[in-house]
């Protein structure tokens, strides 16, 4: 007999009738997230899950009895309770790979709109406010040839290395739980200390997964430790970073500036102090989102559920629950 499923996020038709080839499956497909009311009641037959951004926890748990795998869209998965999951045997897999290169292209988009005060002008030029004569009130800051920091030197930090030393020839350091001398040789980055790498960046840029040892990695004692021209990128989770003191770094002039995809909460309160300063960038957790990428993530994330729930060990499980597929 085929496995039920609940898939708690509309996806591709496509990818849709593939899992129903290997699957029985129902579904939520309306844009608005899913009530947690109606999810609690799904999952209660459901075998496998497949979502995006919704919350995996003992209370969702314990309303799936039979839940052996959980596939996110998504290559974060800090919405996984990945204790309440092993002492339930539930696996989790997320879609690492697919989204580098698109993540690194907005990375890259936030440096450069934020070094040259892209939205700022924009909305300057848009109003009716540029006359001849304007000079420096509109100058930005040089991307090329500076130096950037990458702060968590995984799989789209490496992307995001390759475009600054390719395409911008920049001086790239980088600090991450273990120093990765493969990267080192290929791309000529430099391994340093976080202090060391918060003092010597024009730019930095946040990719560490958000876990119980990256909340707040970055507050504001890092950013007392940032040059005053320093812009700062965050495109990991907003809970990385002290936002408080992020708004205090930014209103002070402590930092230059700042390019944000994600927040403390999103979406961000539209009254956030965030918002209101000029020399902040924001997008709405966009690192991901386009649609041949947000396709291809809906692909992986199906494979990898079909594939768990065969016991198919080639899909892309959770470092911290791999050995639940080889158990
Ligand atoms: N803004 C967006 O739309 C997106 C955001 N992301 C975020 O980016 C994160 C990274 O994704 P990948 O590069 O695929 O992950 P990855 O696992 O390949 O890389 C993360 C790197 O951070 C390092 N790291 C972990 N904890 C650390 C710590 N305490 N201190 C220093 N380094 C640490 C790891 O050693 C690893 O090299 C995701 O977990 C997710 O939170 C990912 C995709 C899209
Ligand atoms: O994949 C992720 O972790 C995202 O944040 C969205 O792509």
């Amino acid at each position: 007999m085929k496995p039920n499923v609940f898939i708690a996020n509309p996806i591709p038709a496509d990818i849709e009738a593939y899992i129903g080839q290997h699957c029985q499956y129902r579904k939520w497909d309306r844009s608005e997230p899913i009530p947690r009311g109606k999810l609690l009641e799904e999952v209660r037959d459901a075998e496998g899950l497949l979502l995006h951004g919704l919350k995996v926890d003992e209370e969702l748990l314990a309303h799936a009895p039979h839940l052996r795998v959980i596939s996110t869209i998504s290559v974060g998965y800090n919405n996984f309770d990945i204790g309440a999951m092993r002492k339930r045997k539930v696996l989790g897999t997320h879609t690492p790979y697919v989204l580098d290169d698109t993540v690194a292209d907005l990375v890259f988009a936030l440096i450069l709109s934020s070094a040259r005060r892209i939205a700022e002008l924009d909305r300057y030029v848009k109003e009716g406010k540029w006359k001849k004569g304007d000079n420096e009130n509109l100058f930005g800051i040089d991307v090329h040839h500076r130096t950037l920091g990458i702060i968590g030197m995984g799989r789209i930090g490496e992307k995001v290395a390759k475009r600054a030393k390719l395409g911008f020839d920049m001086e790239v350091l980088y600090y991450n739980r273990r120093q990765k001398p493969e990267i080192e040789e290929r791309l000529g980055v430099t391994y340093v200390s976080l202090e060391t790498l918060l003092r010597q960046s024009d730019f930095i840029v946040l990719l560490t997964p958000l876990t119980p040892q990256t909340v707040q990695l970055i507050g504001d004692d890092q950013f007392q430790l940032m040059k005053e021209e320093a812009i700062f990128i965050n495109a990991s989770r907003g809970q990385t970073v002290d936002e408080q003191a992020l708004v205090r770094a930014l209103q002070s002039g402590r930092i230059r500036g700042a390019g944000l995809d994600v927040f403390q909460q999103e979406p961000i309160p539209p009254d956030h102090p965030l918002l209101a300063l000029p020399n902040v960038v924001t997008v709405p957790h966009i690192g991901s989102a386009t649609h041949q990428t947000r396709r291809d993530m809906a692909r992986v994330a199906a494979e990898n559920l079909v594939k768990a729930l065969q016991g198919d060990s080639s899909c892309y499980v959770v470092p911290e629950l791999k050995d639940l597929i080889l158990s």
